[in-house]
């Protein structure tokens, strides 16, 4: 029996070092049972680092990896309940899809018929036809290796699969297939997934948390919709998609008009206040919002249903525009812009959070 409310998976205070160079810094992160955890942030922020430090291919400085009640960091990788699926795929090509499926069960010394039912029923979980298991892996596409990979994965019957950018070498269309195939994996294993990649796209779609890393640490680690709305720092919010900033100091800013309630809401606070793009709305003459901002259109792009504005306040500053197609404003470069948004709809950094983060 397993008890849902511990965590799967618990990292303590995890460091590691290249002699003089530390690439994680007393990380901690608990994993739920059977969640889906996407690790994201830019190149060299640590992620394969962890990754191969949970799966035993490297070893840890300091801190302490628990599955459950067994401490595992000391567990060699091939006595570890955990499964990592790799970008390079590492099949062996000259093998049938059969032969690679059931290769973690011969290994086990699972007897050949039990062995061939379980490859026959993973083909059906990956959705591949049946007769593809006397299939050579040099015959299969891209896709379709993909997924005998996950298959042979999950006949490991691993408690947490791992994957590392699994799907970065594919083509966009197949890509965007597999993540929903992922997903939807997910949810019918049950099992616990703990996933890298640099595309945060990649990320929302397919996971119910993402931890955000950057130079060997943890910056954020919460729901995409919260890291989206609520980032706990400017590195965050850049990294989650474009983002107007505004200075704070003692609740005023430059180049911002707020009503008297939004500027009692905001009296003596500091801090960065960020607006996402499509959080603003145009504006009819005469009407302010909480926040508003007047200013004169630069560049105009037209994203497919929406249109993107860049303008230009008084202040010098520059700020990203996004509206629903319909809702664009006639003129172009040159023209007057008027925007607001909700108070609601900003999110204000505050000071000291950032500086520490
Ligand atoms: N064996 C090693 N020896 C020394 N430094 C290393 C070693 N492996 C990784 N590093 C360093 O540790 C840091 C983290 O690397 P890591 O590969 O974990 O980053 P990453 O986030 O996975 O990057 P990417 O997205 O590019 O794969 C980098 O600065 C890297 O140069």
């Amino acid at each position: 029996m397993t008890d849902a409310s511990q965590p799967i998976l618990r990292i303590n205070a995890l460091t590691k070092r290249f002699d003089d160079f530390t690439a994680l810094h007393g990380v901690d992160l608990n994993v739920a049972e059977g969640e889906f955890l996407a690790i994201v942030g830019p190149s060299g922020s640590g992620k394969t680092t962890l990754i191969r430090i949970l799966v035993g291919m490297d070893e840890l400085s300091d801190g302490a990896v628990w599955l459950r009640n067994t401490r595992i960091d000391v567990v060699p990788a091939n006595k570890r309940p955990t499964c990592m699926v790799f970008q390079s795929l590492a099949l062996f090509p000259h093998r049938t899809v059969g032969q690679n499926i059931e290769f973690p069960l011969k290994l086990r010394k699972v007897p050949p018929a039990e062995r061939k039912a379980r490859a026959l029923e993973l083909l059906d979980t990956l959705r591949l036809p049946r007769d593809y298991y006397d299939k050579r892996i040099q015959q299969c596409s891209g896709g379709e290796k993909q997924r005998v990979a996950l298959a042979r994965a999950l006949a490991f019957d691993p408690e947490i699969l791992f994957f590392d950018e699994p799907l970065s070498a594919l083509d966009y269309r197949l890509r965007k297939t597999l993540e929903k195939e992922l997903k939807d994996l997910h949810r019918r294993t049950g099992k616990t997934f703990i996933y890298i990649t640099h595309s945060l796209e990649e990320a929302m779609v397919m996971s119910d948390r993402i931890a955000i890393m950057k130079a060997g640490r943890f910056e954020q680690i919460a729901p995409a919709e919260e890291i989206y709305a609520r980032p706990v720092s400017k590195f965050v919010a850049e990294f989650m998609g474009e983002v107007n900033f505004f200075d704070l100091r003692n609740g005023q800013a430059e180049g911002l008009l707020m009503t008297p309630e939004t500027a009692a809401a905001l009296a003596g606070r500091s801090g960065t206040l960020t607006i996402r793009p499509e959080s603003l709305r145009t504006l009819p003459e005469g009407q302010a919002a909480d926040l508003t901002f007047e200013g004169e259109i630069v560049a105009e792009y037209l994203l497919g249903s929406r249109m993107q504005y860049r303008m230009m306040l008084a202040t010098g500053q520059e700020m990203i525009v996004e509206v629903l197609r319909e809702n664009g404003v006639a003129g172009g470069i040159g023209a007057a812009l008027r925007v607001g948004c909700d108070l609601s709809a900003a999110h204000l950094i505050e000071e000291a959070r950032d500086a520490a983060a």
